[in-house]
């Protein structure tokens, strides 16, 4: 267990900085700049907001906006008086009414266990049993909804902090798009940068002073900082590892020379050896595996991946999404203030979600929820449904789908109609995704359990499929901190080919003649390229009859369209990526394909049909490959054949020595 895991007990830290600010935690320089901001201006709020209402009871505006029948246009975050948030509390709960296509919303505290393989789940943690535990603290409200601390600032602070008065608002769910895309766009400079440095680093042991990016600009960061020499680092191991502090300490500089090498390193170092002392200590202070460690830390810059890994050990919001069904979410609102539940709209990218700030009743036990009128859901969850967008009297398939969350959550879109194929591997799994679908009222789901490999052979021509994959699970993290130890090479490596055949599997699921869909969603709760992009970029290599389209999400970064020297289909930039530190929500990724007629599609690279087709490989042009189904090739052989040899083991049966079957094949 890593140090900032064993100091984990007390709950999170928010960003409530006069409250929260620990100048031991922070370091000198946050704690400098915290207490410039402990005399901060007021925010947006408090200056537009006449103090009297401020201090208000929160529960209370509530309890009065559900009452109020005056629409008004806006959200939450602006309002001014009581008037006001009567109005806007019934247009934003009107909007539930509606039941558009755009309010999707699906669960997902289930998610983190039915990660991995079918073979890899702990059957005996569904998610759902352990809803009714779930009360939330006051304790908890100040914590869950704000932007957990940060021991090391960054680049992004340092926008928010010079930026206008809405940066001093705490981020909640219905702030957090724009929070977001500010953050994004404040990002994206160091991120382009900084992201080219660090792979050059990667790539080329060789110390390389001309990556230094700050080298024109004033040094103002202090001390050069001297990583530990051999000595030391013995003497340390010796104690039994570095006292936490030091290590904090270490990560700091660490990031802080690495933001500016050729001004703060020591002489004769190289930034690979900064880079490997950095990624020794956040393997120790969080306490992950050193392969997953690295692997997660390349994905960012320096400074935001501290940040990355410092969200993954604060829980993200509770939320809810209201099973249109059986209720609306003024009502169930209503309902649930009444039994001294606190909670809010979480923005206007869904009208069906609520977050849960406090709760004095257990949120997984209350009659509602018994009832049925909501599912007890992350956030993050949402996207994949919304992305799919199923339309009445569509047929779906949700190929993986135990225990349900997004099931459910396409048979409300559905309006109980069309029908709904929810399959899992996992046979016992169906049982709680069962469970959910009588719960929640859904009419029109069938359930069944195959290997969804096996799909379209079972049965085909969907409208629209979801694959929501089984994966490591590195976005939830903050749910389940198994991961950082328990995820090795091989079963990313593993689970990449497993998502790779199921991809496959389920476009060809889908009837491309549809009048009104001919789509699929590909959606992982991971974070890693492999899982995500690689897999996408597979799918529009082997099935030229698919491009990537538009997710219709309104927040979220582009996905990579080249990553660590692999470049991917330019598309792949439609694909959306949401992480915890910047969404305040599970990582996740989100992809959407159109399913074309085979042997229509255009050549590579003509008119905008980018992903259609085939992509330049090596130079070469992939060619359309109109038939080619099986998962046959050179690339994909090993993979089959383990599958296959843990399938006959399933069965009883012994498989044939690996060389054998290749032998044979
Ligand atoms: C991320 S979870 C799905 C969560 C679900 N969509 C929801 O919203 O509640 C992945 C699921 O994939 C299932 N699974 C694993 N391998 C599979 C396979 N080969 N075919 C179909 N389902 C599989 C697991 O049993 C697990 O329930």
């Amino acid at each position: 267990m890593g140090h900032r895991a064993k100091n984990k007990q007390p709950a999170p830290q928010a960003l409530d900085i006069k409250q929260n600010a620990s100048p031991k935690k922070l370091g000198k320089r946050k704690a400098e700049s915290l207490d410039d901001k402990s005399n901060a201006r007021p925010t947006k709020k408090n200056k537009e907001a006449p103090k009297s209402k401020q201090k208000g009871d929160k529960k209370k505006k509530k309890s009065a906006h559900f009452e109020d029948d005056d629409a008004s246009a806006d959200g939450w975050e602006n309002v001014a008086d009581d008037a006001e948030l009567k109005a806007q509390a019934k247009s934003l709960f009107n909007n539930s009414d509606d039941e558009g296509l755009d309010d999707l919303d699906i669960d997902e505290f289930n998610d983190d266990e039915l990660r991995g393989p079918v073979q890899a789940f702990d059957f005996g943690s569904d998610a759902e049993d352990n809803e009714p535990e779930l009360v939330t603290s006051k304790a908890k409200k100040s914590k869950q909804f704000e932007r957990p601390s940060k021991i090391i600032p960054t680049a992004s602070d340092d926008s928010e902090s010079s930026s206008d008065d809405d940066d001093d608002e705490r981020i909640t769910m219905a702030n957090m798009a724009a929070r977001s895309k500010a953050l994004d766009e404040a990002a994206a400079a160091e991120a382009a940068l900084d992201v080219e440095e660090m792979q050059q680093a990667a790539f080329n042991e060789e110390e390389d002073d001309d990556l230094d990016m700050d080298e024109d600009e004033e040094e103002t960061d202090g001390e050069p900082f001297q990583l530990p020499t051999q000595e030391e680092k013995e003497a340390e191991a010796k104690a039994g590892g570095p006292d936490v502090h030091v290590v904090q300490r270490r990560m700091r500089d660490c990031v802080r020379v690495l933001g500016k090498f050729k001004k703060l390193a020591e002489k004769g170092r190289s930034r690979s050896e900064y880079i490997s002392q950095l990624l020794t200590d956040i393997s120790s202070y969080y306490g992950y595996n050193d392969f997953l460690a690295e692997k997660l830390f390349q994905l960012f810059p320096v400074a935001e991946a501290i940040e990355f890994f410092e969200a993954n050990e604060v829980p993200r919001p509770v939320t809810i999404r209201t099973n249109t069904l059986r209720t609306r979410r003024r009502d169930l609102a209503q309902a649930l203030i009444n039994r001294g539940v606190n909670l809010e709209p979480i923005g206007k990218w869904t009208n069906v979600g609520l977050q849960v700030f406090e709760s004095s009743v257990p949120i997984g036990a209350t009659p509602e929820y018994l009832a049925g009128h909501y599912m007890l859901q992350a956030a993050s969850s949402f996207l994949p449904v919304i992305a799919l967008s199923p339309q009445p009297h569509e047929r779906v398939l949700d190929m993986a789908s135990a225990p349900g969350g997004k099931t459910t959550h396409i048979a409300a879109l559905l309006q109980n109609t069309g029908v709904v194929f929810a399959n899992d591997a996992n046979k016992a799994r169906t049982k709680s995704l069962s469970a959910n679908v009588h719960r929640l009222g859904c009419k029109n789901v069938v359930v069944c359990s195959y290997d969804g490999r096996e799909f379209p052979k079972v049965i085909g021509g969907f409208d629209r499929v979801l694959l929501d994959a089984p994966c490591s699970g590195t976005g939830v993290i903050s749910k389940d901190s198994s991961v950082k130890i328990n995820k090795s090479e091989r079963d990313f490596t593993l689970l990449a080919h497993l998502q790779k055949q199921l991809i496959l599997c389920a476009i060809d699921s889908v009837s491309p003649d549809s009048k009104t869909g001919g789509y699929v969603v590909y959606s992982t709760c991971s974070v890693t390229v492999d899982e995500n992009e690689s897999v996408v970029d597979y799918a529009l290599r082997k099935r030229p009859n698919v491009k990537l389209v538009d997710t219709g999400l309104e927040f979220g970064r582009e996905g990579y369209t080249k990553y660590r020297g692999k470049i991917f289909n330019p598309s792949l930039s439609l694909t959306r990526r949401f992480y915890p530190h910047v969404h305040n929500m599970d990582g996740f990724y989100v992809a959407k394909f159109k399913v074309e007629k085979r042997g229509k599609a255009p050549k590579a690279g003509t008119e905008s049909e980018i992903g259609l087709t085939g992509i330049e490989e090596e130079g070469e042009q992939v060619a359309v490959e109109e038939e080619k189904i099986a998962f046959d090739d050179d690339e994909d052989r090993p993979y089959l054949e383990e599958a296959k040899r843990r399938r006959m083991k399933a069965k009883g049966l012994r498989p044939p020595p690996r060389t054998a079957i290749k032998a044979g094949a």
